[in-house]
């Protein structure tokens, strides 16, 4: 062992007694919080002396309760914060920091030395950083420069200086494991060391190897929006994750966890990543699927169709072509425009309405509303509009209730009123006239209050559907753009799009089931929000959108919308573009439009860390251009494509290469399908392997081991071993990008199988 090593060895030791001794502070005064809390809320009814005879004596409870109240919200947040400390510096026990910087600050003679971990610790005087937490203005350098002339900003400017020397280092459970001097190794040694590690359950945080175009992504900081675009396992995701660390840290005083959104593909991908945040000492934003948006707004009138069954409907159907035609058009801007430009039209005719119904009768019919709707000057606000005519709805349904007092049913309901209803109804119109509890029986109930009272309730749901503007036909309004083929030319203002006779019938047909097709509801969401006014959240400041390519034009102006004070990241990459909508779509040019240029800016990130040197020059074969991919230098085994005769020999040949695998000790292996039609036969027919697991869309959490999954769910996971199921499926040009996508899955080995002649994407031109 050399001095060096000797020497660092002891500052190790140095800074893991501070940890220690300040552990042992902290839990102390951690246990005193608690019980301060706890004896708080035993004692709370103690302390406050409820009075309210007179003004004063209720002031003073109030002004009571709100003393003790808020000695209990100190305590518990003091107790909150120091638990929260606790925990990182738990976690800093194990790797106290991971990096090093020597630095001279321009103007300054000595050199200073800054350790870099996961978060900043002081001394024992609390006057000198030991370690600096890796968001902490100086240690960008760590992750910008090499030796030489370095920069870095600060609130208060740019600090110059010459970075002299860079170390990292590999600690673990508090022993120093091995250190480079990255001006002198050749290659980034730790890097390859992680990248060439095993996976687990969840993605782990890479702040100990973050690379300069990462660190772009992580710290940047002007305008509305950010675009990462990024080859498959260029760390788009877990640049994004460091990010919402980074902001938390930033922006502490005025951002928490739950003012920021992270859109995921689904459920099984926000479990990957659900533990990345917390390694960081931090907590977890939202997670949230576009789906689950979907059918939290607009489930309870249609039965949405889910993104994976529509792409799972055109991967194993014949004919696709009309829903394929459908699909482009509904996700296109064009159709956005003419979404909006239809909105506008409803002011002068179109809009429609439903009857008001009651007991079978109408009280007022879509007809008159229609009518009513447009006897208002177009000069007045849609809107204004739209709640005159609710208000006069309300009016009308109001008269039409005394119309019903003396009706014969309202006294054939009372008949037939329970015991229990009659002596509640009994006791709510006592109380309405002045009755208290111990006078209620004094009450004489005059016959008719109670049959006012029973057509009130009846009417009640009617009057809330009302309220909530429930009368519009969103419905019809929407499928009329389907029927009515001149609105459709004279909004459009160019050629239908093809196909749209067909397009229009399956349209209609879905909608008079109450079914809404995927690519249907983002633009029947957008619509009726603009009929009814946008409910908009504005706590929420940041938005990731990852997977982004899978969104359209139409649901990026509807998030925008949606959080209308948010800034965005969006992260994705169109060679991993599976839904139709986004076939022929590279890049995200549409995006210029959301916020205008000035407020958007476009990171690439070329080079690629998951998978091995041989398997990334395999896979980028695949796509246009894959040539700009840049594999990190990572050695590993050439991918291997083996042609079988049948499917016997194919379940043969993979349950023998997974025990293989198992063998040389890869612990996550996945067998990559097509569809979730093709998982479910390869399912079945390799149960012998042991515990394979086949995984769903509706699967909740993502699963380690031996695993069956389709293509699309696989996207932003990792694997250890992939194997392609059967590599002669993937011929279509439409099924290319899913192709790409099952296979840059792979860390460190990808196996390929085939029953018959291969896609031809694998032959060489
Ligand atoms: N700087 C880094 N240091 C260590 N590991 C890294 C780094 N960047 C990326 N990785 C690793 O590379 C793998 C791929 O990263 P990630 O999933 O974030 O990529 P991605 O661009 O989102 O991929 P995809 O688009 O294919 O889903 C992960 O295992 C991640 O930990």
């Amino acid at each position: 062992m050399n001095l060096l090593f000797q020497q660092q060895q002891k500052h190790v030791n140095g800074v893991m007694k501070t940890i220690a001794s300040q552990m042992n502070r902290l839990e102390k005064e951690a246990s005193q919080r608690q019980s301060d809390v706890m004896n708080i809320r035993k004692h709370f009814w103690d302390e406050v002396k409820v009075n309210t005879d007179t003004f004063d004596d209720f002031l003073e409870t109030i002004i009571g309760l709100r003393q003790e109240a808020q000695a209990l919200a100190v305590s518990q947040s003091t107790h909150q914060h120091a638990a929260k400390r606790l925990d990182v510096l738990q976690r800093m026990q194990n790797i106290p920091y991971f990096g090093r910087i020597d630095f001279t600050e321009q103007g300054h003679s000595a050199t200073e030395q800054i350790y870099i971990g996961i978060s900043s610790l002081m001394d024992e005087g609390g006057e000198d950083f030991l370690i600096y937490d890796w968001r902490a203005p100086i240690s960008s350098v760590y992750y910008d420069y090499q030796p030489g002339p370095a920069q870095y900003k600060t609130p208060e400017g740019i600090i110059y200086g010459q970075l002299e020397k860079k170390w990292q280092y590999l600690i673990r459970a508090g022993e120093l494991q091995s250190m480079f001097d990255t001006s002198l190794t050749i290659g980034d040694e730790i890097l390859q060391q992680v990248l060439g590690k095993g996976t687990d359950k969840y993605m782990h945080s890479i702040v100990a190897t973050i690379q300069q175009e990462q660190n772009r992504i992580i710290r940047h900081d002007k305008g509305r929006l950010l675009v990462v675009h990024g080859a498959a396992g260029s760390g788009k995701t877990s640049a994004a994750m460091q990010r919402v660390a980074y902001l938390l840290y930033k922006y502490r005083d005025s951002l928490n966890a739950e003012q920021i959104i992270l859109f995921s593909p689904n459920a099984m991908f926000n479990s990957y990543v659900s533990n990345v945040l917390p390694e960081l000492g931090e907590e977890n934003m939202q997670q949230v699927t576009f789906q689950e948006y979907l059918n939290h707004r607009l489930s309870k009138e249609f039965q949405i169709e889910n993104p994976y069954d529509q792409l799972e409907y055109l991967l194993t159907t014949m004919d696709t072509a009309t829903r394929v035609a459908a699909i482009q058009f509904k996700a296109s801007v064009r159709f956005f425009e003419v979404i909006k430009s239809y909105k506008e039209s409803l002011g002068l005719s179109g809009m429609l309405f439903q009857d008001i119904m009651f007991r079978q009768k109408s009280i007022v019919t879509a007809k008159e509303i229609a009518a009513h709707f447009y006897s208002y000057e177009t000069s007045l606000k849609f809107h204004h509009r739209l709640e005159k005519t609710k208000n006069w709805l309300l009016t009308q349904v109001k008269e039409f209730e005394k119309r019903e007092w003396s009706r014969p049913w309202v006294e054939d309901e009372i008949e037939l009123l329970s015991n229990e209803e009659y002596h509640k109804a009994y006791v709510y119109l006592a109380k309405k006239k002045g009755f208290n509890r111990d006078s209620v029986t004094d009450y004489e109930m005059e016959p008719k209050m109670l049959a006012r009272l029973l057509v009130h309730q009846k009417l009640k749901p009617l009057k809330k559907r009302i309220a909530a503007l429930h009368f519009i036909d969103m419905k019809g309004i929407y499928q009329q753009l389907f029927t009515d083929t001149a609105l459709m030319q004279k909004l459009l203002e160019e050629r239908l799009p093809l196909m749209w006779e067909a397009i229009c019938q399956i349209t209609v047909d879905t909608l008079e089931e109450d079914k809404l097709f995927y690519e249907d509801a983002t633009p029947f969401l957008l619509m009726k929000e603009l009929i009814q006014g946008f409910q908009t959240n504005l706590s929420i400041k940041h938005i990731f959108i990852d997977e982004a390519q899978d969104y359209s034009p139409f649901q990026f102006e509807f998030i925008k919308r949606l959080f209308p004070i948010a800034k965005m990241t969006v992260l994705g990459d169109f060679n991993q573009a599976i839904f139709t909508h986004a076939s022929g779509v590279v890049n995200f040019d549409v995006l210029q439009h959301l916020y205008g240029q000035e407020e958007m800016e476009v990171i690439n990130l070329a080079q690629s860390y998951r998978s091995t040197k041989p398997i990334i020059e395999f896979t980028r074969q695949l796509i246009p251009q894959g040539e700009h991919i840049i594999p990190f230098d990572r050695d590993g085994e050439q991918p291997v494509v083996t042609q079988v005769a049948n499917e016997e020999e194919l379940h043969l040949d993979i349950k023998a290469k997974v025990e293989e695998l198992k063998g040389l000790g890869y612990q996550s292996i996945a067998i990559i399908c097509q569809s979730a039609a093709e998982s479910k036969h390869a399912y079945e027919a390799l149960t012998a392997i042991e515990d394979i697991i086949l995984l769903k869309n509706s699967s909740p959490k993502y699963e380690q081991g031996v695993v069956v999954i389709p293509a699309y769910l696989a996207k932003g996971i990792e694997f250890e071993a992939v194997i392609i199921y059967n590599a002669s499926v993937y011929r279509d040009e439409s099924v290319r990008r899913l192709f790409y996508t099952a296979c840059t899955r792979a860390m460190h080995c990808l196996q390929l199988y085939s029953v018959g002649q291969p896609s031809s994407f694998l032959q060489k031109e």
